[in-house]
């Protein structure tokens, strides 16, 4: 894949452009067994390997998370970038680059920028001002003037569009409600429009609060069979052909192993537990957000109420918000499930959480893993849970990042 912003030395997130996919791929699958080799000793010969799961090279990001730089009327929505020191008196500065036609996004998301470019104008919102004050060096000193800090948008697998604008202070929403009509005229894909307050001046995204402008709250993420209700604050998988791919292989090792009971920790939207529950089965999904079990229960629920068939598969599962190594923790020896499905954050499960795994009676663990480094120092403590069959999902190509999923087996 060609980037021009990458071949003018503007934008180098994408470390790996240089590689042609099927190398990039074939030493991502490298990475990670030399990874789990040392971890698991001998028995890393008994691991079944399936096929890598290969991605489209561009327009698979089904997310933009643009900073907003520029002015009211010129809004450049994108990274910052570092201008020459020679350009700048103050001997610093972050000027925007605009990548609102960045290959990796699908055409629908590139579209969608120039109107919200014009919301920006229309609303009178004024970029955050990152620049240091003349005289001052750092970011640290910077001026903070302005009101919105990023622009990050979501698209569903029909085209339609979550927005959500990441501003300083409440006042500007009056101004974007006012506007909304126009933007639901210029962008008929929109599905949500949602305000997120951050006021404070450090490097979090978002803040707690966030407002919805519009009457609908979810975006549908329609994937095989099962729909998946985003609310914003809510995370969902970066790649939505190669989340599908997923869960459809969760799926099938699930049911080969066929367990009475089953929880997924760090379940966000619900992706693996609603895609795995089946008549009979007790499905438990825990998440830390809120807004994401808000998110898992309406799915649920419009499942539930489709179709006899989803009444039943849906009849053992629930949803709760909680820190998963707690909830692990405080349970009943009986309450322990078969089959554990953790897909944490990069930081992976974390020894505590491990070595209850490890010590727990659940015969098998579905692990996902988004970083194969902490994935192999999970795996140190827990020896008794082996890998039986692993596959690299390559979620996110041109990057060095990857998705596998193992399934570990009690030895
Ligand atoms: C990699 S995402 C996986 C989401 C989901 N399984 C999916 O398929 O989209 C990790 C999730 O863990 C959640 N999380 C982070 N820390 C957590 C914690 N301590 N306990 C439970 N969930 C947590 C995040 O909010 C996020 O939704």
């Amino acid at each position: 894949m060609r980037c021009h912003h990458y071949d003018a030395g503007r934008c180098h997130s994408c470390t790996l452009l240089e590689v042609a996919y099927p190398t990039q791929v074939a030493d991502k699958e490298r990475h990670v067994r030399e990874l789990l080799e040392p971890v698991l000793g001998p028995a890393a010969a008994a691991v079944e390997w399936l096929p890598p799961v290969e991605s489209v090279e561009g327009g698979f990001r089904n997310k933009g998370k643009m900073v907003v730089t520029g002015t009211v009327e010129a809004p450049v929505l994108g990274i910052l970038g570092a201008q020459p020191m020679a350009d700048m008196e103050s001997g610093f500065a972050h000027a925007g680059v605009d990548l609102t036609d960045c290959p990796l996004y699908p055409p629908i998301l590139q579209a969608a920028f120039g109107p919200l470019g014009e919301l920006i104008t229309r609303a009178r919102l004024q970029p955050y001002d990152l620049t240091p004050a003349r005289g001052r060096v750092t970011p640290r000193d910077a001026a903070r003037r302005g009101e919105l800090k990023h622009l990050l948008v979501t698209m569903s697998p029909d085209g339609e569009l979550l927005v959500r604008l990441v501003v300083r202070s409440q006042e500007p929403v009056a101004r974007l409600r006012k506007h909304l009509p126009w933007l639901q005229e210029a962008l008929p894909n929109l599905a949500v429009l949602s305000v997120n307050v951050q006021p404070e001046h450090k490097a979090v995204l978002e803040g707690d609060l966030e407002i919805v402008l519009t009457e609908r709250q979810t975006l549908p993420m329609r994937l095989d069979g099962v729909t998946l209700h985003l609310r914003p604050q809510s995370f969902f998988q970066t790649n939505t052909e190669v989340a599908a791919a997923l869960y459809r292989q969760a799926v099938a090792w699930v049911d080969e192993v066929a367990p009475a009971s089953l929880w997924d920790l760090y379940c966000g939207v619900g992706g693996f537990a609603l895609h795995c529950a089946a008549p009979g089965r007790q499905v438990t999904g825990i998440e830390i957000s809120a807004e994401a079990v808000a998110s898992a229960e309406v799915s649920r629920g419009e499942i539930a109420a489709a179709s006899p068939a989803g009444a039943d598969a849906m009849a053992g599962v629930r949803f709760a918000a909680g820190d998963a190594t707690a909830f692990a923790l405080a349970a009943a020896p009986d309450d322990v499930p078969e089959l554990v499905i953790v897909n944490p954050p990069r930081r992976g499960v974390g020894p505590e959480l491990a070595a209850w795994l490890e010590a727990s009676g659940a015969r098998h663990v579905l692990y996902s893993s988004c970083n194969a480094v902490t994935l192999a120092k999970d795996l140190e403590h827990m020896p008794s849970l082996r890998p039986v069959r692993a596959r690299l999902l390559d979620m996110f190509p041109q990057t060095r990042h990857y998705e596998v999923l193992t399934l570990l087996e009690r030895v």
